[in-house]
């Protein structure tokens, strides 16, 4: 079973969170997830996000903080995804792959159709939000 290590951005910018969905071509179609994708042997993993980010959304981001690495397995893949919190410098992006991005509020996040490895990273975060109010 192939296990691949992807980094994710929560990417926020002005109190709303970027979220971004999978187009109908990609694996796991149609479904909402933090952008990123695979670390390259050897890759930075902050790097690795940097390029992603650039390459998919035309966006530039600092990174504020990171979360726990998350381990799902799908019935034909096994992923690890590496989240960490971003700060947008711009709020403008523009789409390469996905479907479609939008800026929410944290608390409409629930609503959406995630990949399911994303749903205890999504858990993660907002108790990091809770934390703070
Ligand atoms: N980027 C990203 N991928 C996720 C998330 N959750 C999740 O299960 N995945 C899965 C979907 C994909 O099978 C895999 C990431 O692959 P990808 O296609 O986005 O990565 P990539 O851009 O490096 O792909 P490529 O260059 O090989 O086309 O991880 C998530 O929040 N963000």
């Amino acid at each position: 079973m192939p296990h691949i290590h992807v980094t994710c951005a929560i990417i926020e910018r002005n109190g709303l969170v970027l979220a971004a969905r999978r187009s109908a071509l990609m694996q796991l179609p149609l479904k909402w997830e933090f952008p990123g994708g695979k670390i390259r042997a050897g890759e930075d993993p902050g790097e690795c996000l940097k390029r992603e980010i650039r390459e998919e959304l035309a966006l530039e981001i600092d990174i504020a903080g990171e979360l726990s690495p998350a381990t799902h397995h799908y019935p034909d893949f096994i992923v690890t995804l590496y989240p960490f919190i971003c700060k947008a410098k711009t709020s403008g992006f523009k789409l390469a792959e996905h479907a479609e991005a939008a800026w929410f509020p944290p608390g409409e996040l629930t609503g959406l159709d995630w990949a399911e490895a994303d749903l205890p990273v999504l858990d993660a975060y907002l108790a990091t939000l809770e934390r703070k109010s």
